[in-house]
């Protein structure tokens, strides 16, 4: 049996545009209102999933979602047609109205948690989409999240999907951006490792001052239960609430991690030790711990360059290469570390930069633009087809993002009632040449 780890990309929407809405990462406000360009930044997503594929990866694509978020907006008590409605709440209450406007599903790193079949007690992939409730635009998303997994990961056989976690800040989740699997081989048990920002019950614990810390300690042992995680297959690590408060939302913004290597910042974690020794000890075999001091790299430089918010990717047995954005090549201090590491003897063995700079604008680097799926060749067999990149997949996928997208979106252009029909047009398109029936409320007459 063959074993692949499959990036699984977001692909950006129509409606990609930088409305200052995360507070608590710094990109997202320093580039508050700035025009966007929803074209590039999906050509910019594409080819970076073309270069994985081409570099012999197993490449998928995960479809944005419906916004203007229309249904949220009749939730919160605006009524009359579509349009009216639009009208009404870019008047009365514009940041609510950005807000339902964000094609922030893009990231999927924070779509949803997977727990591999080899790690789960029932011998399935299991999937729980983050609720993302610490931000009001990110928590429109669970929903379709969870309808578009569903489709893509049709087989009941091999897959099992979750209801996301109580829509509440006590069990805030932000999927896979706090959790990283450690393992020797794909296909063998592995080690999952939830890194998570407070305790939600117990407020004697440490946390963040100045910014939220969205993932907490509850949510991640929810998972772990739902997924049927046995207590070897996971281990439970803090995050340092300092560098929250210094950017890090969350923790692949300062540590990546692959197969026995995790890639680190010294500050990112608070007590460590105790968590790595057990981390081993469940794994059954030594890691690689490749700390980047704060002399090397300090964490306001980790946050500019997102040196951490890489793609670690294996190739072959032993040789991983770095998924880097450009932002790091720009960087002399963080270039010069890469050419060391990559120097020294760790299986870390290359790096490729790229350019993500639309994502990055609002906080999002190569690690935030994919969700991880490992699976075996029978469970990669039973995935909807029309996800997995293939040339030509790739050129469909240009072409209709040349018919429906804009050049250029500024803030003030939300409001174009055009807007909504113009993603409308594109996701119902979208639907059909990924095979993922009617997973937009649109296409199935909510409200
Ligand atoms: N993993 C990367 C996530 C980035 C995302 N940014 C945003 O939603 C910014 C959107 C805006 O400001 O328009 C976030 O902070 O959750």
């Amino acid at each position: 049996m063959q074993h692949f780890e499959v990036n699984f990309d977001g692909l950006v929407g129509p409606t990609h545009n930088y409305a200052g809405l995360s507070f608590g990462n710094v990109a997202s406000l320093s580039n508050a209102k700035s025009a966007s360009s929803p074209k590039s930044a999906a050509k910019q997503g594409l080819q970076k999933m073309k270069a994985l594929q081409e570099i012999g990866l197993v490449q998928g694509v995960l479809a944005p979602q419906e916004r203007p978020d229309i249904y949220a907006l009749r939730r919160l008590g605006f009524s009359g047609s579509d349009q009216v409605v639009l009208e009404k709440a870019a008047k009365e209450a514009p940041a609510i109205f950005r807000a339902c406007c964000s094609a922030s599903s893009m990231w999927t790193a924070n779509a949803a948690t997977v727990s591999p079949s080899a790690d789960t007690r029932n011998g399935k992939v299991h999937f729980t989409p983050a609720n993302l409730t610490n931000k009001f635009h990110r928590s429109l998303e669970p929903e379709t999240s969870g309808r578009i997994l569903r489709a893509m990961f049709a087989n009941e056989r091999f897959f099992e999907h979750h209801q996301h976690l109580p829509d509440n800040e006590h069990f805030g989740d932000e999927g896979a951006a706090n959790h990283t699997r450690f393992c020797s081989d794909y296909g063998n048990a592995g080690v999952e490792l939830f890194v998570y920002g407070r305790h939600a019950f117990d407020s004697s614990k440490p946390a963040p001052q100045i910014y939220p810390a969205r993932q907490t300690f509850e949510a991640s042992q929810a998972i772990a239960r739902l997924h049927g995680l046995a207590d070897d297959n996971a281990v439970f690590l803090q995050q340092n609430p300092a560098v929250i408060d210094q950017g890090v939302f969350h923790n692949d913004v300062i540590a990546v991690g692959n197969q026995n290597v995790l890639f680190y910042h010294e500050q990112a974690f608070l007590n460590e030790a105790p968590a790595f020794a057990e981390l081993e000890a469940k794994l059954g075999q030594p890691m690689h711990f490749i700390k980047v001091p704060s002399a090397a790299v300090s964490v306001e430089d980790a946050v500019r360059t997102y040196l951490f918010n890489t793609q670690l990717v294996t190739l072959k047995p032993g040789h991983m290469v770095i998924i880097a954005p450009t932002e790091c090549e720009e960087h002399a201090g963080v270039k010069a570390y890469l050419e060391q590491l990559v120097q020294s003897n760790t299986p870390i063995k290359e790096v490729r930069y790229f350019d993500v700079k639309q994502s990055m604008r609002n906080g999002g680097g190569p690690a935030c633009l994919r969700l991880r799926v490992a699976l075996n060749d029978q469970e990669l067999e039973a995935v909807n087809p029309n996800v997995i990149l293939t040339d030509h997949l790739f050129a469909r996928l240009n072409q209709w993002v040349d018919k429906h997208y804009r050049d250029e979106l500024a803030v003030r252009d939300l409001i174009d009632p055009n807007l909504l029909d113009e993603s409308r047009t594109a996701l119902d398109e979208l639907t059909q040449i990924l095979n993922l029936g009617s997973v937009y409320p649109f296409q199935r007459n909510a409200l």
